[in-house]
């Protein structure tokens, strides 16, 4: 049973954030949340509502909003951040300024699917860069098929808590359990980490697939190629084979290239209309991670020396302005392969 008093901070209230932080207080945690936009923090608070990121949508008058970093996560047993991977590095930062060493009682969970920029880090390894060891209790990965559309009218929903420590990959899977929302729990946080950033680069070929009016063969075929090359990489990087295969992989691969919900597969859809990249996420008006992890990854395959010819045509379309019939012609002439040798 989850102790009614514990506490528990989100930080980062999009569409994401919000809607697990209102699964918590359903779950009867007390819950604060963390927005560093103060008209954001009035309209949950006074209104119960978030319509940028969640219309026609109402939140349980429990869910408490600040701007105050510091009163979010005091007395906090677990911070979860659900940010876009480009900020996790500057809130962790400010997170860890704010939590007393040799405490090692919180543990920090993070939702957000991405790699970071440059340095190419899973999120888990940014949190642990910023944030020293001695001022937490684990960092766990919450991650696998969930939209936030469809969690917020509970929707079933499965997904996994991943951690290389096991008690605090539990305690998240306790905290968030109920009859609509199943947690797993997973100790391979690389595999679950590199999944869930990579589906987003093929949600956004699935997307573009769509708008150009392709069927459902070219869909599967995307889906299942991607896989192939998603679990390459990830082998190489660390990840267990079999992670690609749960919910935090081929789980989270389907529903992103198949739902609306997507803001991947939308964007996706929107570039194969013909419409302009800036145009696309100028109106999304909320984070589009395959963009940047389409970056990330192919030059991680670069260095690997690992073929993703999938995400390599989607970093042309996205990096290079490449014709996306262009670039689905050159796949399908590639030449003949056997599956067997492709698929390792
Ligand atoms: N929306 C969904 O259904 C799901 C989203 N995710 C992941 O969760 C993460 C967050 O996604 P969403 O909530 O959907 O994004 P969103 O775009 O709806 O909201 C992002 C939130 O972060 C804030 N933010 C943006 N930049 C910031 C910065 N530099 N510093 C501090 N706060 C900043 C925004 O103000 C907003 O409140 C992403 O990595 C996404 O892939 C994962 C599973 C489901
Ligand atoms: O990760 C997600 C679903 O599991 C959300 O995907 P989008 O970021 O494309 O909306």
């Amino acid at each position: 049973m989850v102790a009614v008093c514990e506490r528990i901070a989100v930080i980062g209230a999009g569409s994401w954030g919000s809607v697990l932080a209102n699964t918590l207080v359903l779950n009867g945690l007390k819950v604060r949340i963390w927005s560093r936009r103060q008209e954001q923090v009035d309209e949950l608070n006074n209104l119960h509502t978030n319509r940028h990121y969640l219309a026609d949508f109402e939140y349980d008058s429990r869910l408490q909003a600040t701007t105050e970093l510091k009163k979010v996560i005091e007395g906090a047993t677990v911070i979860l951040l659900v940010v876009p991977t480009k900020a996790i590095r500057m809130v962790s930062r400010q997170i860890a300024a704010l939590l007393a060493p040799n405490d090692k009682k919180t543990v920090i969970a993070h939702a957000s699917k991405g790699l970071e920029l440059g340095t190419h880090k899973r999120i888990s390894e940014i949190i642990a860069e910023e944030i020293p060891e001695d001022r937490r209790n684990g960092i766990v990965a919450l991650s696998g098929p969930s939209h936030a559309e469809e969690v917020a009218c509970h929707d079933l929903t499965l997904v996994t808590a991943a951690s290389e420590n096991q008690e605090a990959a539990k305690h998240i899977q306790k905290i968030f359990m109920n009859e609509y929302f199943r947690v797993y729990t997973n100790s391979d946080i690389i595999g679950v980490e590199l999944g869930a950033a990579f589906k987003n680069i093929i949600a956004l070929g699935a997307g573009a697939l769509h708008g150009l009016g392709y069927g459902d063969d070219a869909k599967a075929a995307l889906i299942t190629r991607g896989l192939a090359e998603i679990a390459r990489l990830g082998v190489a990087l660390g990840a267990e084979p079999l992670t690609f295969i749960g919910l935090t992989g081929v789980g989270d691969l389907i529903v992103t290239c198949t739902s609306v919900h997507s803001r991947n597969w939308r964007a996706g859809d929107q570039l194969g209309r013909g419409e302009d990249l800036k145009k696309v996420v100028a109106n999304m008006g909320m984070v589009i991670e395959g963009i940047n992890t389409t970056k990330a990854a192919y030059e991680l395959a670069q260095q690997e020396k690992i073929e993703m010819p999938i995400t390599e045509a989607i970093y042309d379309v996205i990096y290079k302005g490449r014709k996306i019939k262009d670039a689905i012609l050159e796949l399908m002439k590639r030449e003949g392969r056997s599956e067997e040798e492709t698929k390792n």
